[in-house]
């Protein structure tokens, strides 16, 4: 890989000692970190690791405990006292996961928002520069986009590039100010990811510094210098990415080697038929027909717009069903409301689940049971004992990085979160699973286990419906594949023969005419 990284030792950012407690968890303990000018600099850990903590930190968002240094070039800070004021001044611009475009306003507004419009004596908008200015940062980072496009007409990648645009456009060049990356490809479809890393490796060979926080470990291997591993709130310590593989990576985050990308169960749906769907349109659907059968784990690949994940919706009656026919075990199904679906067997496990499907002000142990509360009662007393001993095999089986069960749901890591409403959604054991970018977020460990329960639960009797923009696990989880393009289904792909560069042409296809 083509390197600018500083030879003089020229670091952009210096942690020492950096820890924070939280009540009942240590999320840091001595926390530190170099990075140079030129490096793309990756944290991975497991979820609850501390890599977000440790941004928000960063970002002034918390204070740390005292005793820890945050030193960004030449100037020192005590952690303790640093402030989203002093990350600003510093030069450290943070992206996060979902690109935060305004859809309606144009590409040269979107990138005049937090900086101001050039503009006549102070009021008047030069529009002629302006456009003049969003050409120059568009050709600089590489968007595929022109000045007055609206930035919803963007794809995700460039609306992400938007964003990054966004936050560098002041910096006087490439050696100044650290650029820190949440996460920013777990939502691209995998066609997009690729574009982004490139521009991304481009801005670090001229100079850039960037930390890049990610679960992707083969995005690791192919785009940063070095790594720093998160294990229990310390770091396992910091690797040139050059000598490193998967399963090194993933035994320095577990602290143990494990077996990777396990062997599929051979697919072993029966002949039964769950479902039937027969031109179906709703939401961005028109006219899909496909079989669902029992014990069968049937993936959707599709890129954004596809209208594959709002299949899932339309079953699940928060989109209503336009036209068509679904046979759910036998039966005419006309979803037309959750309850209504939940009634017929089916749970949904939306993509936003921290606002759309967990409790958050509840408890860890609410949110794990709550959906079978009626369980615990008897003779009118609730069943502590055996609601908390539920609680922790939940815990136990997904892996759940968690102070105790009482932990409020808020305060769990993302990936956590996401775990916890997994796990309960399936131990309600329904008929009908729909699954919208299951893992996203969780670690690579959490994961294949995951995908473990899932195939356990569809052996069993759950037959699941899984969306993700992540076509290699599709490629690992599913029997059998259906692309989507434009509301369409244009095709599909049986396991074992499933794998990503098959799924990203599947959902590329172009729809039959007249189909
Ligand atoms: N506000 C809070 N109150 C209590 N505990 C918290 C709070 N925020 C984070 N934690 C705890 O700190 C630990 C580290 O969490 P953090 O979000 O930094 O992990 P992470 O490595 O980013 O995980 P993920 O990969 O899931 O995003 C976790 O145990 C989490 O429950």
């Amino acid at each position: 890989m083509q390197t600018n990284l500083s030879k003089d030792g020229g670091h952009a950012l210096r942690l020492h000692g950096i820890g924070k407690t939280f009540p009942g968890t240590r999320a840091l303990d001595g926390v530190s970190l170099e990075v140079s000018r030129g490096e793309i600099h990756a944290l991975i850990g497991s979820n609850g690791s501390g890599k977000s903590t440790l941004i928000k930190i960063l970002a002034g968002i918390h204070a740390a405990d005292p005793g820890g240094e945050i030193r960004v070039g030449r100037t020192r800070f005590a952690a303790s006292e640093w402030t989203p004021a002093c990350a600003r001044a510093a030069g450290l611009h943070f992206v996060h996961q979902v690109p935060t475009v305004f859809p309606s306003l144009s590409v040269a507004e979107n990138l005049a928002i937090g900086r101001g419009f050039v503009t006549h004596r102070g009021w008047r908008i030069r529009w002629t520069e302006q456009r003049a200015r969003a050409k120059q940062l568009i050709a600089r980072f590489h968007i595929h986009a022109t000045p007055d496009m609206p930035a919803g007409e963007l794809g995700p990648a460039d609306q992400m590039l938007l964003v990054i645009a966004r936050a560098l456009q002041d910096l006087e060049d490439e050696h100044t100010g650290v650029l820190v990356l949440d996460e920013p490809t777990a939502s691209l479809p995998g066609p997009e990811v690729e574009r982004l890393l490139e521009t991304i490796r481009h801005r670090a060979a001229l100079g850039q510094a960037i930390v890049y926080v990610t679960h992707r470990l083969d995005e690791v291997l192919r785009t940063s210098h070095r790594v720093t591993v998160f294990r229990d709130g310390r770091t396992e310590g910091t690797f040139e990415t050059a000598g490193m593989d998967k399963s090194k990576l993933v035994s320095l985050m577990v602290g143990r080697a494990i077996a990777q990308d396990p062997r599929r169960a051979a697919a072993r749906a029966s002949t039964n038929r769950v479902l039937s769907v027969h031109n179906l349109a709703g939401g961005g659907v028109s006219r899909a027909s496909f079989d669902l059968r029992r014990s069968e784990i049937l993936g959707i690949a599709g890129l954004l717009g596809s209208g594959a994940a709002d299949i899932l919706r339309i079953l699940f009656g928060v989109v209503p069903m336009a036209s068509g026919e679904i046979i759910l075990h036998a039966r005419r199904f006309r979803p037309e409301g959750p309850r209504a679906a939940m009634a017929a067997g089916v749970a949904y496990v939306p993509p936003d689940r921290a606002l759309e499907a967990a409790f958050p002000t509840m408890s860890l142990r609410g949110n794990l049971t709550g959906g079978g509360v009626a369980r615990y009662f008897r003779s009118l007393r609730l069943l502590h004992d055996v609601e908390r001993a539920d609680a922790r095999g939940a815990i136990e089986r997904f892996i759940i990085r968690a102070s105790s069960t009482e932990q409020p749901q808020s305060t769990l890591s993302g990936g956590n979160q996401q775990k916890a409403v997994l796990a309960r959604c399936l131990r309600e054991q329904p008929a009908l699973l729909l699954l919208d970018e299951p893992t996203q977020g969780v670690d690579i460990h959490a994961r294949s286990e995951i995908h473990a329960l899932l195939r356990e639960a569809a052996q069993r009797s759950t037959s699941i419906i899984v969306v993700s923009s992540d076509f290699e696990e599709l490629a690992a989880l599913c029997d059998r594949v259906i692309g989507m393009v434009r509301g369409r289904i244009v095709g599909e792909a049986r396991s074992p023969s499933l794998d990503g560069r098959c799924l990203t042409e599947l959902a590329q296809l172009t729809p039959e005419v007249g189909a």
